[in-house]
């Protein structure tokens, strides 16, 4: 199921876009924007297939997070579509950028960063740059939005808005890029959270679909997004004194700045502590997290399931598609915060600084 499709059904204002892009001299990076459901994956799909039946080279840049087209989820995405598609769930990305969550409002630096990035990669080679962008355009959603533009610059930035509800972000985005308005179409349907969690849960499945265990050494992939893993080990002597005071069993743990360690809840409730001297991470949080294999340009080369970690001898199970060629291009194991099945079943949500 995807939620957007191509559609022949085209007003005006689309058509003089098209145009309007297909006469620049490229590279020509275009930003869409709009809220939840507005059509930017349609007008992106439709001013793709438009640019390259004018024979253009196009790139997509495929920032939704939580509805992504290009697989895998929770990272931003680069595609070069060799022709016509109906769907950016035809695309095969060839570069990705790891965020690790599919609700981005704590990873908007990260955000910014991959668009930026991926941009600039895919500016080498096409001549139009369409730059997919989460619906997600309030709060933090809003500073995310300046941010992207402010790194990308866009030649262009479309914003697809009802009846102005947009006018501020379209303000606070017009020093960094010529702004344009089209009217949402009267066709865009709105999707339900329950909708929108089903798109989701066929992408996962999808992505891990043939998925095979592998075993990562975690002295050689460092792990990273966590605060885990940094400072000394403890020693044995803290560990027992930290169980014995909080009544838990301490799996792992290490001195950086504070204290950081993975626990097991043991009967009866442990006493309160201070999150400045010690941050405690139940075990069970770290099952079937969502982590990114990164390669030693910062870009990710795939995503997996952590199953299993053995903090004795660093090694971590992971669940991913990826090939071990591929894994073994990894200089990184970065922890997302979003918990998974390979089913597609969405366990939760952890915020940034849980782990
Ligand atoms: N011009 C259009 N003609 C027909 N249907 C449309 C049009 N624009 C949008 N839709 C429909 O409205 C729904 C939302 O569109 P779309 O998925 O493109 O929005 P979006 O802004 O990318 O959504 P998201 O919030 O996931 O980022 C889809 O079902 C799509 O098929």
């Amino acid at each position: 199921m995807n939620k957007a499709a191509y559609t022949t059904d085209v007003p005006e204002d689309r058509l003089t876009l098209l145009d309007g892009l297909s006469s620049r001299t490229g590279p020509v990076k275009v930003m869409l924007i709009g809220g939840t459901d507005s059509g930017k994956t349609t007008l992106l799909t439709f001013l793709a297939n438009g640019l390259i039946e004018r024979g253009l080279r196009v790139a997509v840049v495929d920032s939704d997070v939580g509805q992504k087209g290009i697989l895998p989820p929770a990272t931003v995405s680069l595609a070069f579509p060799d022709g016509p598609f109906s769907s950016p769930s035809e695309l095969s990305g060839e570069a990705h950028y790891f965020i690790g969550t599919t609700s981005p409002g704590q990873y908007i630096g990260e955000m910014a960063v991959a668009v930026k990035r991926l941009s600039d990669i895919a500016a080498e080679r096409a001549d139009v740059v369409l730059i997919d962008t989460t619906g997600f355009v309030t709060g933090p959603g809003f500073d995310m939005k300046r941010l992207k533009a402010e790194l990308v610059r866009p030649d262009v930035i479309v914003f697809l808005e009802r009846e102005g509800e947009l006018n501020d972000l379209k303000n606070a985005l017009a020093p960094y890029g010529e702004t344009v308005t089209l009217k949402v179409s009267s066709k865009a349907r709105e999707h339900s959270r329950e909708e929108r969690r089903e798109v989701r849960r066929e992408k996962w499945k999808a992505y891990f679909a043939g998925s095979t265990l592998v075993e990562v050494d975690l002295t050689e992939i460092t792990p990273g997004g966590t605060e885990l893993f940094r400072g000394r080990p403890l020693i044995p002597e803290e560990t027992e004194l930290i169980s014995a005071i909080f009544r838990w069993l301490v799996l792992a743990g290490w001195k950086g700045e504070r204290y950081t360690v993975v626990k097991a809840e043991s009967e009866g409730h442990s006493r309160q502590y201070s999150r400045a001297v010690l941050k405690a991470v139940d075990f069970d949080r770290l099952s079937n997290l969502l982590v990114g294999f990164i390669d030693g340009n910062g870009l990710c080369l795939g995503v997996g399931l952590l199953k299993w970690i053995n903090f004795s001898e660093m090694r971590a199970h992971v669940l991913t598609p990826l090939p071990v060629e591929a894994v073994e291009k990894a200089v990184e194991l970065r922890f997302g915060r979003v918990r998974v099945l390979e089913t597609g079943e969405e366990l939760g949500l952890l915020s940034r600084d849980e782990l």
